[in-house]
């Protein structure tokens, strides 16, 4: 493990013994860069991005807690990605490096815990090791009264071009999208060229993700749910932090737990993900 910046940010190195790595920003527990041991970098950042600690980082892995984009009365995507967490331990582990991060409502800003008033500890565990990724997320309710949450990891994948990427283990899944009707997908792999704002609820399996000669295997646990997004050429260019031609260069798929779960005093619950390129 060792201490580095990134931007303005600073941020936690890990690095397995077969050279794979992951850096953290403590802001946001933000999961801004993985390598796989290959030394190939998998996820997307945006060179537009705010790297400063003024608003979340365009790319990564945010995490999204406790409310999934507007559905909600609190801050869009809630408010883990842009508070300051804490590093609480790394190691090894057969072969893999990891760390572990820790937010609590002690950790937030006065204004943000007063609309949020629960007492809650989340945990982001992140380890890697060869050509995979193992994120688990916690959500403790350390308080003593119920609490409503939504969860999401908002993964953004590099690709090489958006129009060729494919994406695989949707069909007949059901999805949501700005239109009013619910659909099942159709198509066994979805492949799109511009927008794309999806939420497919209650996943059967593993999700694939190919692009150029590159297979990302996607599973997921304790998230029901997973959404894909692309912005589109036109929406990317209203986006500040993103530039005009970088859409075509990611695909959002997050795991995720859109119908907030009612967590009871005490209770805890983890959501976990494994991604692996073949
Ligand atoms: O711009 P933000 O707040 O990071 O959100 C990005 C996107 O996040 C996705 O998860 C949502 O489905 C999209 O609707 C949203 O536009």
């Amino acid at each position: 493990m060792s201490n580095s910046t990134f931007g303005l940010l600073p941020a936690v190195t890990i690095r397995a013994a077969d050279g794979a790595q992951a850096t953290v920003t403590l802001y946001g527990g933000h999961l801004v860069s993985w390598r796989s041991s290959d030394g190939q970098e998998r996820l997307f950042c945006s060179r537009a991005s705010s790297l400063d600690g003024s608003r979340a980082i365009r790319g990564g892995v945010p995490v999204i807690f406790p409310q999934f984009g507007a559905r909600g009365t609190g801050m869009r995507h809630g408010f883990a990605r842009v508070a300051t967490w804490q590093l609480e331990s790394t190691g090894d582990a057969d072969g893999a490096a990891w760390a572990q991060f820790v937010l609590t409502q002690a950790d937030l800003p006065e204004a943000i815990a007063a609309a949020w008033p629960y007492a809650f500890t989340l945990h982001l565990r992140v380890a890697v090791k060869a050509q995979s990724l193992e994120l688990h997320l916690s959500v403790h309710n350390t308080g003593e009264q119920a609490f409503p949450f939504s969860a999401a990891l908002h993964s953004y994948f590099a690709i090489d071009q958006l129009s060729e990427a494919r994406i695989g283990g949707l069909q007949r899944v059901r999805y949501s999208d700005e239109t009013p009707q619910d659909a099942l997908q159709a198509e066994e792999v979805l492949q799109f060229e511009d927008k794309l704002d999806r939420i497919y609820y209650q996943l059967p399996g593993a999700l694939s993700l190919q692009s150029g000669s590159h297979t990302l295997r996607l599973e997921q646990q304790g998230f029901t749910d997973a959404v894909v997004w692309n912005p589109g050429a036109q929406d990317a260019a209203a986006l500040s932090d993103l530039a005009d031609d970088e859409y075509q260069r990611f695909l959002c798929i997050e795991p995720a737990l859109i119908q907030p779960d009612l967590l009871a005093a005490g209770a805890e619950w983890t959501g976990r993900q494994r991604l692996e390129f073949t």
